[in-house]
């Protein structure tokens, strides 16, 4: 069975009520390919509000939680308060996560299975900054990063990676399409070898990275690009034409 489309909108922290309505809108208005599987990534307070008012055809993610299932941990939420909320999938390891917050391969490894462990789905963010590509470094990175999560889980029918170069993220500089694909296969390969053949074949592996209505096309069209996990346009009505890469 082939895999399917996978479009993820990261709003990271931006929104507000007003602006929700507006991507809604968007959204319900547009016309979204049905062999796409979208799934928005929202704010942590607005994820309820979202859940409760997207269409049916839309998952919801969290933007990240944590490895635990309650107790003292000011500011975090929990797998099974996202479960609560009727929240099936979450984005984790996020470069962001990563590069802000000081999140480690293994605190992100160990919040994926704590996720997958607890029902969640998960979107987990790889990619290589500027230096390390330019150091040669990129393939290294990505299976150091994948490696770690591949310690910590056996079941990865539930995990759609994300490769983001993070040199590529909100710079509008977009990797070209042989640039994510050289990257991409690099990942199957890495899964061939050191997972099995059958998640090779199966996991999704999203592109995200400045991806836009301009670039999504040629990128969709790579044999190991299975989706994208986008940022600042999906934020934008142009993500109707993101979803539809593939149309
Ligand atoms: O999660 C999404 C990525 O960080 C990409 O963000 P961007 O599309 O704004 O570059």
């Amino acid at each position: 069975m082939g895999r399917k489309f996978v479009v993820g909108g990261n709003w990271k922290m931006n929104g507000s009520k007003a602006m929700i309505g507006d991507i809604l809108k968007f959204l319900k208005e547009g016309q979204l390919n049905s062999e796409t599987e979208v799934i928005l990534g929202v704010p942590a307070i607005y994820l309820d509000y979202v859940k409760s008012s997207v269409p049916a055809n839309i998952e919801v993610a969290a933007q990240n939680c944590y490895k635990v299932d309650k107790g003292a941990f000011t500011g975090e939420i929990s797998p099974l308060m996202l479960k609560d909320i009727g929240i099936n999938w979450v984005i984790l390891g996020h470069s962001e996560r990563r590069q802000i917050f000081g999140e480690s391969d293994e605190l992100i490894a160990e919040k994926v299975a704590f996720a997958l462990e607890n029902g969640l789905k998960v979107i987990a963010c790889i990619g290589e900054t500027l230096e390390e590509r330019e150091a040669g470094q990129t393939e290294e990175v990505v299976c150091r990063q994948t490696q770690a999560i591949a310690e910590k889980i056996t079941d990865w029918s539930n995990v759609v990676l994300a490769y983001e170069p993070v040199w590529a993220i909100g710079t509008g500089k977009t990797a070209t399409p042989e640039e994510a694909q050289t990257v991409h296969k690099a990942i199957r390969e890495f899964f061939a070898k050191n997972v099995s053949a059958d998640v090779a074949n199966s996991i999704r592996i999203q592109y995200g990275g400045s991806v836009s209505g301009a670039t999504c096309k040629e990128l969709g069209k790579q044999p190991d690009i299975d989706g994208f996990l986008v940022g600042g346009a999906s934020l934008k009505p142009e993500f109707v034409d993101i979803v539809n890469a593939r149309a």
